[in-house]
């Protein structure tokens, strides 16, 4: 008999203030479980004292999540562990925002269709039309949320519904150019991953190719990071950059750029929904 079939794969993150004796006893408990272990991560970030832990585990099927949540409960307490459980049996589901650049689109479905991103794209949301035949071709529910000054706090109440309705583990914007309000970016804080195609923190905001272009900058880049208040200026995921030169026009740094842009992005899903990334304040760890 195959004994992998009767395993359930599981991946435990857990963050506290850094002391003696943290990773001994999450590793015991978890043998205690029965459970093997087959990846773990550890950083102990010096500037903020916090212990950082991700640990990828399989355990026999009839140890549920709970189980191993009671399980775990007294290491919790014990070190003030923040922790999180994701037990990865089913795929996860994304909601992909756009507006009308549709190649991070594009390559999100890409990857998803040669299984390099195991993911569902439950819904595409855009402010305008022109995504529509892509949804229809991909077989994608696609709503259209247009927004304006007058309606932006209607428009976002739809955007909130559609996310719930399909019950999205992570909202994509990819080059969705409309800036979340202060409330929808705070209630979807660390459930929100953006593209932005500039090499952050340099260009935030707005044509940032322009403002690179009229810097006479010799390299663009684009940073992938979770949506907060302050616009582009989340904890950075994932960033690649590429020269560039005096001969080359901004249309050029566009062009250019939209690969990187894709790259970028479907690199920080990717670990994102692997649980790779943890947040630690306005930075993150990103465990390879
Ligand atoms: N609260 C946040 N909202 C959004 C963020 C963010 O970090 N925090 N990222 C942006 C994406 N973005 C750059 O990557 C961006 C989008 C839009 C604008 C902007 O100035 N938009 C204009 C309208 C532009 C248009 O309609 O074509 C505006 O809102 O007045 C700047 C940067 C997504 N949202």
């Amino acid at each position: 008999m195959n004994c992998a079939a009767l395993r359930l794969s599981f991946i435990l993150t857990l963050s506290c203030e850094d002391q003696a004796g943290i990773v001994a006893a999450v590793t015991t408990e978890l043998a205690n479980l029965g459970t093997n272990i087959a990846e773990s991560s550890q950083h102990w970030d010096r500037a903020s004292n916090r212990f950082f832990m991700r640990i990828a585990f399989s355990a026999p099927a009839w140890v549920s999540a709970d189980a191993i949540t009671k399980g775990l409960a007294p290491v919790v307490n014990r070190f003030g562990l923040s922790s999180r459980l994701l037990e990865r049996s089913r795929r996860p589901k994304i909601v992909i925002m756009v507006s009308k650049f549709d190649h991070a689109l594009l390559h999100l479905i890409y990857q998803i269709r040669v299984g390099w991103l195991e993911a569902e794209v439950a819904a595409i949301i855009s402010n305008h039309e022109d995504s529509r035949e892509t949804a229809a071709w991909a077989g994608i529910p696609y709503h259209v949320l247009p927004i304006s000054k007058e309606n932006k706090q209607e428009q976002e109440g739809r955007i909130l519904a559609v996310i719930e309705d399909v019950g999205a583990d992570l909202v994509v914007l990819a080059r969705y150019m409309q800036v979340y309000s202060d409330d929808l970016a705070g209630r979807l804080f660390g459930k929100v991953i953006n593209i932005h195609h500039s090499f952050l923190p340099s260009f935030k905001g707005a044509r940032p190719y322009h403002q690179a272009f009229e810097h006479g900058v010799k390299l663009i880049g684009a940073t992938a990071h979770y949506v907060t208040a302050q616009l582009d200026e989340g904890p950075i995921i994932e960033q690649e950059t590429e020269r560039v030169t005096h001969s080359m026009s901004v249309e050029d740094f566009i062009a250019t750029g939209r690969d990187i842009e894709s790259r970028v992005l479907a690199r920080a899903i990717k670990r994102h929904l692997e649980a790779r990334v943890m947040i630690n304040g306005r930075k993150t760890v990103v465990f390879a």
